[in-house]
């Protein structure tokens, strides 16, 4: 197999712009500081570099050297930054603007040799890389997904040609500049570069990708106001929860949570106002909840609490402490402190063989209206005995 370096430096040069032109168009309509647009500019000053050090016979070579280093370090830089704003993270800005001064420096007449500068940039680069790697795996802004171990592994690559290179040079097996190495080394370096510039553009699509998709899960399950589950992921839940029950033979108990007089917020204060009730809410109950227990906002000013493995008594004991949560802790709304209290209904006890999620939500719903008629600010129960009845209440019709 021959590969030929000039057809390889225009492949390389082409398919880095075609991918740049392709994220210029995705990033089209989104605004200045997304993530996509520091990306097709980091390929564009990738396929500069590549122009650059091509034209070392054109022009001065220091000039060609330099801004060819510039270009490189340059592109890494701004892959940092698009990595951080897809993190939505703070940009360092030095370590996006010291890799380009360093260049400048290790190429200066500072340095005693040119092979000195050659291995100095290429572990320069190296830590850039190191920088992006980082950047990937920073736990303060997590990346989830199959993107990130896309650019992970492009990016360690990398890193593994550059001080390989820098070791290459440095012990004398390739002497200074892109073509130093002879064809073979220029080739293969082509061939990698294609391949990372790819990865590159497939990882961060993605990355992305997956964002989005993420994105509208949490917008098809989980209730925008509140940020709890909403009444479809908590149905759902409870389904599963009924299932798991059954065939275990174990404890349920389902809370139905009501807000009392919760129009009164709304028309005294306005409706948001009433929003921030029931964010105050759904937080009390967060908070007061473990973490297998399941909660989800069920409708306007409803709430639904699932507790696997827990009998009617040990429900109760939990819903009246929701109850005194709630009952103590008035919702702040610009001066005032607007003070609400719930009314629940508790349905506690094994699930038998004919018992459905609709059942169990009946019958807590039952449990809840007996306290809004028993004066508001209460807990009712139905034991899981008396379901039966219920069951042939909703049968009937
Ligand atoms: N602010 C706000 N209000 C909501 C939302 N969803 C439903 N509501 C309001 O919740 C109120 C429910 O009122 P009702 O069903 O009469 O019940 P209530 O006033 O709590 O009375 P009881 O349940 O009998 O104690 C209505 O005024 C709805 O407009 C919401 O997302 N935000």
């Amino acid at each position: 197999m021959t590969l030929d370096v000039p057809t390889l430096f225009v492949v390389v040069t082409a398919v880095t712009l075609l991918m740049s032109f392709w994220i210029c168009l995705m990033a089209w309509g989104q605004p200045r500081g997304h993530e996509l647009w520091p990306l097709a500019l980091s390929l564009v000053a990738y396929a500069s570099s590549n122009v650059l050090f091509s034209l070392r016979q054109l022009l001065p070579e220091i000039v060609a050297v330099a801004a060819g280093n510039l270009a490189y370090s340059g592109s890494l830089s701004l892959m940092l930054v698009a990595i951080r704003r897809f993190q939505r993270g703070p940009v360092g800005r030095w370590q996006v603007t010291l890799p380009i001064v360093l260049v400048f420096v290790l190429l200066s007449p500072l340095m005693p040799s040119e092979e000195a500068s050659s291995v100095s940039i290429n572990i320069l680069c190296a830590g850039q890389m190191v920088l992006l790697l980082s950047a990937l795996y920073d736990r303060r802004y997590p990346i989830e997904g199959r993107g990130r171990i896309i650019l992970f592994s492009t990016y360690s690559g990398m890193t593994g040609v550059l001080l390989l290179r820098a070791y290459a040079v440095y012990s004398g097996l390739i002497g200074v500049g892109t073509a130093a190495g002879g064809a073979r080394w220029l080739a293969l370096v082509f061939v990698l570069a294609m391949c990372a510039v790819l990865s590159i553009a497939l990882g961060f699509v993605y990355m992305t990708m997956e964002r989005a998709e993420r994105l509208n899960y949490e917008m098809a399950m989980k209730d925008m106001l509140t940020g709890l589950a909403n009444r479809r992921a908590i149905s759902e839940d409870l389904a599963h929860a009924v299932a798991r029950a059954q065939r275990h033979g174990a404890l349920l108990s389902v809370l139905l949570i009501d807000i009392d007089h919760f129009k009164r917020v709304n028309d005294d204060y306005g409706h948001p106002a009433g929003d921030a009730v029931l964010r105050s809410v759904a937080q009390a109950l967060r908070e007061r909840l473990r973490a297998q227990d399941l909660v989800g906002r069920f409708g306007g000013e409803e709430f639904l609490v699932v507790l696997p493995d827990t009998g009617l008594e040990g429900a109760l004991v939990l819903a009246e402490a929701l109850r005194g949560d709630v009952e103590r802790t008035p919702a702040p709304w610009g001066a005032h402190h607007i003070a609400v209290t719930i009314s629940v209904g508790v349905r506690g006890g094994r699930v038998g063989g004919a018992d459905t999620r609709e059942s169990l939500v009946a019958a807590a719903d039952a449990a809840m209206y007996r306290a809004k008629e028993g004066g508001r600010n209460r807990v009712e129960h139905t034991a899981a005995g008396i379901l039966t009845e219920v069951r042939t209440a909703i049968q009937a019709g």
